[in-house]
């Protein structure tokens, strides 16, 4: 593929940040970012992701980035699911915690969908991405519910984690990965 750069849309200065360095070893391949104020969608991961791209495109009239991301509880059917951004927000990371108090199912996966499109009025190709792990009381310090998400198979937290070890095996990395080979075929 020819190099381009393409703008990410996000407010969210960790993930851009998180981005920036798992594209860092790809060629051909720059980020740029704009922060618009995009609203906070209802419905499914997907309609949500696809709605929030063509919102994005709209105000960037090009080739555009955006993602959602949700951390869904299986005891919840899916819940917070992507309105965790408000429930982290009202709740905290104790509170998170205590909605699964009656449940013994604490397993849960983080799901990042990437939304891309060539511009207003084109196809927008999503790339999703999932972790499987469970909640935890708080453990270790960075961004969002990081705090209190234990990978299958991990010791730590996401928050515990080197940045390298996250990205390994994140929500994010993964959904990346399908961006990137759709890129690259471009
Ligand atoms: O501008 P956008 O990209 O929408 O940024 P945002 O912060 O609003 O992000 P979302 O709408 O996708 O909401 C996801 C919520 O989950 C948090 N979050 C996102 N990725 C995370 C990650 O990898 N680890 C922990 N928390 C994360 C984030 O801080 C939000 O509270
Ligand atoms: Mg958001």
């Amino acid at each position: 593929m020819v190099s381009k750069t393409l703008t990410f849309v996000t407010g969210n200065k960790n993930k851009l940040a998180e981005v920036k360095a798992m594209l860092g070893k790809v060629e051909g391949i720059e980020i740029e970012n704009h922060d618009v104020d995009l609203p906070e969608l209802q419905g499914e991961p997907e309609d949500i992701c696809r709605e929030k791209t063509r919102l994005a495109a709209e105000s960037i009239k090009g080739p555009t980035i955006v993602e959602d991301t949700s951390l869904c509880f299986n005891a919840l059917h899916g819940l917070p699911g992507p309105y965790i951004k408000d429930f982290l927000k009202k709740l905290g990371h104790e509170g998170l915690n205590t909605i699964l108090a009656g449940f013994e199912d604490k397993s849960a996966y983080s799901q990042t969908i990437f939304g891309y499109t060539d511009g207003p009025g084109h196809e927008v190709h999503l790339f999703p991405g999932r972790c499987q792990g469970r909640i935890v009381p708080p453990r270790g310090n960075y961004f969002g519910w990081d705090p209190i998400f234990q990978p299958d198979g991990k010791e730590q937290t996401f928050a515990e984690m080197s940045h390298e070890e996250k990205n390994t095996i994140s929500h994010r990395s993964r959904a990346l990965a399908g961006l990137i080979q759709f890129l690259q075929q471009m």
